[in-house]
């Protein structure tokens, strides 16, 4: 053996100078003739076999190490081919005498192969070959020795020590690191080797190292040369258990428990340094070797697994993503049968509509989105919010739901259905020529003031108080809506836009283009509605914001600083001149008492005060004497009812023929046929008592 080492030894000298000229050759010239390819096939010949040569030298004097070439000698090959044979009798033996009963059985098979070949003349190469492929793609011989440290014979672990003494010649430190396991000590018997295989599978860089696999020339195949070959770093597959059984992965599919199964071993050995009992059982056999175990080692190998899938378990609870319970769904708008459209206004429609499950009617509010290119409108947004905080008030209007149409830009809110509102009520009123009497303005104020005090009480500003978003039931309830301005406001007080409130309910600081501005802008507007529930008109009905402070002055007086301290601060009031009007005139609009006793005059005057720092809160408004004194707010429900505008479009009574619904339906364009038969609006509904139901498809 060291005699045709050391010669292959020279001629490798030889060889690898030839072997680079030939590859320089073959790089950059094409072969001329048949003649120079012979000459280069022996040259890259006698390369290997320096190459084996060297190798030899370095490594060991030991044949069975160094195998993976198979241009050998032919006796030296069939020498390495009994060997192996003689082994694996040797094992196949062993692991029959531990099963003791089949000893006889597997001898006899033993001896029958052997005289099955003899006769043949064949040797076991085929099936070698099968068993090796089998070996080097599954790391057999690794788990075998893990499983089952007893089976190593005494050759296989001087092998094994030689192994790992030339290992750690070889291999670099980081080879190390990967190679060695990080969690467990070897056993005696058992090398640090037999758990590389794993390793490298857990090991995190393995994919990386797995790049740096030597690739191997196997011109022939060789049994002996993969079973000694413990340096393999290509991991062809490798298995995960799973309850049902062992589960084989190529190291070319995606594995969908790799990262977990690493964490997972990682974690399950990171304290532990000696290793246990346990242990050796958290690798997963394959089918031939579950079959080859004792009961006892299968019992430890399905405890390992059911810990590992506990843990598993663990890993995967711990990464799912947190769950938000408090978010409920909205339901749809279907859930309703529009009844007819009530109004709309600047922020949205507003339809009356009754829930199929309940029949109960409600006010559906459309909020609108369509100018809204990114996400859900703030407007619409504060809307909601405003309301589902304050509305829980006799006086605020009370949100039942949000639903959503046929798509998220529309979005609907349903809140109790009120049959008035104000406005309408006055106008009907101014036209009727009748008035509130004091006992029934008392009673309005009153609740306006309660719903008020209670949104103020909450930090929470209106913005938009007027007539048209005060609405009334028909039992004399009062409630505040269209919260599509409301803000929270704080202390200290934040900056705001002064472009709030319709014109002309808007207070003179607003108007004068304060930023700083807090409760007292509501109860300016509280004052003018004070004033149009006994004026049915408006108070200060200006068209524009200079003509709308110019009202109020020529009403109240020009302010000066010591009735208004800070008013030349404002920017309106630096910008513009205004003329200097006598002291309040506004007593004159009452007819001097008759409309208004002077009770209620200053009650009015303390809510259209000038400078908003001496304006009445709601607190002290509902404190007011006027209350106090005759004529008594009148109970609610003693309040005279009216004709609803918004429920002037009713159905006719059932069994009623309608008049000419062919005709009218003629009129109607294709799709609002569709949508009035969706929310079941008959055409008689359509335009009664001067009331058009106009449905917009593209809207609804
Ligand atoms: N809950 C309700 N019950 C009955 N009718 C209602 C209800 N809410 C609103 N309305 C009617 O719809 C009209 C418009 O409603 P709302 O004021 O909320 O909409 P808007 O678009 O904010 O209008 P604007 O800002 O122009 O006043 C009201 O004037 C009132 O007639």
């Amino acid at each position: 053996m060291s005699d045709h080492l050391g010669s292959s030894h020279d001629e490798g000298e030889l060889s690898d100078e030839s072997h680079r000229r030939s590859n320089r050759a073959s790089s950059s010239e094409e072969p001329k003739s048949g003649g120079s390819n012979k000459v280069l096939e022996s040259k890259m010949r006698e390369s290997i076999l320096s190459r084996l040569t060297k190798r030899k030298m370095s490594e060991s004097d030991d044949d069975t190490t160094e195998q993976r070439f198979s241009i050998q000698p032919k006796d030296q090959q069939k020498a390495k081919e009994d060997r192996y044979r003689e082994k694996e009798r040797e094992k196949k033996r062993e692991r029959d005498d531990r099963k003791g009963g089949r000893e006889g059985d597997v001898r006899q098979k033993d001896r029958d192969i052997r005289g099955r070949h003899e006769r043949t003349g064949r040797d076991v190469k085929g099936h070698e070959h099968r068993h090796h492929h089998h070996r080097k793609h599954d790391g057999d011989g690794h788990r075998n020795n893990r499983s089952d440290s007893d089976r190593f014979s005494e050759r296989d672990r001087k092998r094994d020590d030689r192994h790992r003494d030339r290992h750690r010649r070889t291999s670099s430190p980081e080879d190390e690191r990967v190679h060695r396991s990080p969690t467990k000590k070897p056993k005696q018997g058992e090398i640090a080797e037999d758990t590389k295989l794993f390793d490298r599978v857990l090991e995190p860089g393995h994919k990386k190292k797995e790049k740096e696999v030597l690739v191997v020339e196997d011109v022939e195949m060789s049994p002996v040369e993969i079973l000694e070959e413990k340096e393999v770093t290509e991991i062809v597959e490798f298995t995960i258990d799973s309850p049902v059984g062992p589960k084989k992965y190529s190291k070319f599919e995606s594995d969908p428990e790799n990262d977990v199964i690493e964490v997972l071993e990682e974690n399950a050995h990171s304290d532990e340094d000696v290793e246990s009992d346990e242990d050796k059982y958290t690798k997963t056999p394959d089918d031939s070797e579950w079959e080859e175990m004792t009961e006892n080692e299968q019992r430890l190998h399905r405890d390992a697994m059911k810990k590992r899938r506990e843990i598993r378990q663990k890993e995967l609870i711990a990464q799912l993503p947190t769950y938000f319970p408090g978010l409920m769904g909205c339901r749809n708008i279907d859930e309703y049968e529009c009844v007819n459209r009530v109004d709309e206004g600047t922020f949205g429609v507003v339809y009356r509509g009754k829930d199929k499950r309940t029949d109960e009617i409600v006010a559906l509010k459309r909020l609108k989105m369509e100018r809204e290119k990114e996400g859900f409108p703030i407007t619409a947004l504060r809307e909601i919010n405003m309301l589902l905080k304050a509305g829980n008030h006799p006086n605020i209007v009370n949100v039942k739901e949000i639903l959503v149409g046929s798509n998220m830009d529309k979005i609907y809110m349903a809140m109790e259905f009120v049959e008035h509102d104000m406005k309408s009520l006055l106008d009907t009123m101014s036209r009727r020529n009748k008035r509130f009497s004091i006992g029934e303005q008392k009673t309005l104020m009153r609740q306006l003031l309660s719903g008020i005090e209670h949104m103020h009480k909450l930090w929470i500003l209106h913005r938009d108080l007027k007539t048209s978003n005060l609405l009334m039931s028909h039992t004399g309830i009062l409630k505040i809506a269209d919260f599509g301005l409301a803000r929270e406001y704080g202390d200290p007080l934040r900056k705001f836009t002064s472009i709030v409130v319709t014109l002309w309910y808007r207070s003179p600081e607003l108007l004068l283009g304060t930023r700083l501005y807090s409760t007292p802008v509501d109860m300016w507007s509280v004052g003018c509605i004070m004033a149009e529930f006994i004026l049915l008109k408006p108070l200060f009905p200006g068209r524009g914001e200079l003509e709308q402070i110019k009202k109020i002055f020529m009403e109240l007086g020009t302010p000066t600083e010591s009735i208004w301290p800070g008013v030349s601060e404002l920017d309106g009031w630096k910008t513009l001149t205004f003329e200097k009007y006598p002291y309040n005139q506004l007593r004159k609009k009452f007819l001097a008492g008759r409309l208004l006793n002077d009770t209620g005059f200053k009650l009015l005057n303390g809510l259209l005060t000038l400078d908003p720092k001496n304006r009445f809160t709601a607190t002290q408004a509902l404190d007011h004497e006027w209350f106090e004194e005759e004529p008594y707010p009148v109970p609610p429900e003693e309040f005279p009812t009216f004709p609803a505008k918004s429920e002037q479009n009713k159905a006719p009574p059932p069994g009623a023929k309608p008049k000419q619904p062919e005709n009218r339906m003629a009129h109607v364009d294709p799709e609002t046929a569709k949508l009035l038969k969706q929310f079941d609006v008959r055409p008689e509904q359509m335009k009664p008592g001067g009331f058009s139901i106009k449905f917009d498809p593209t809207r609804f």
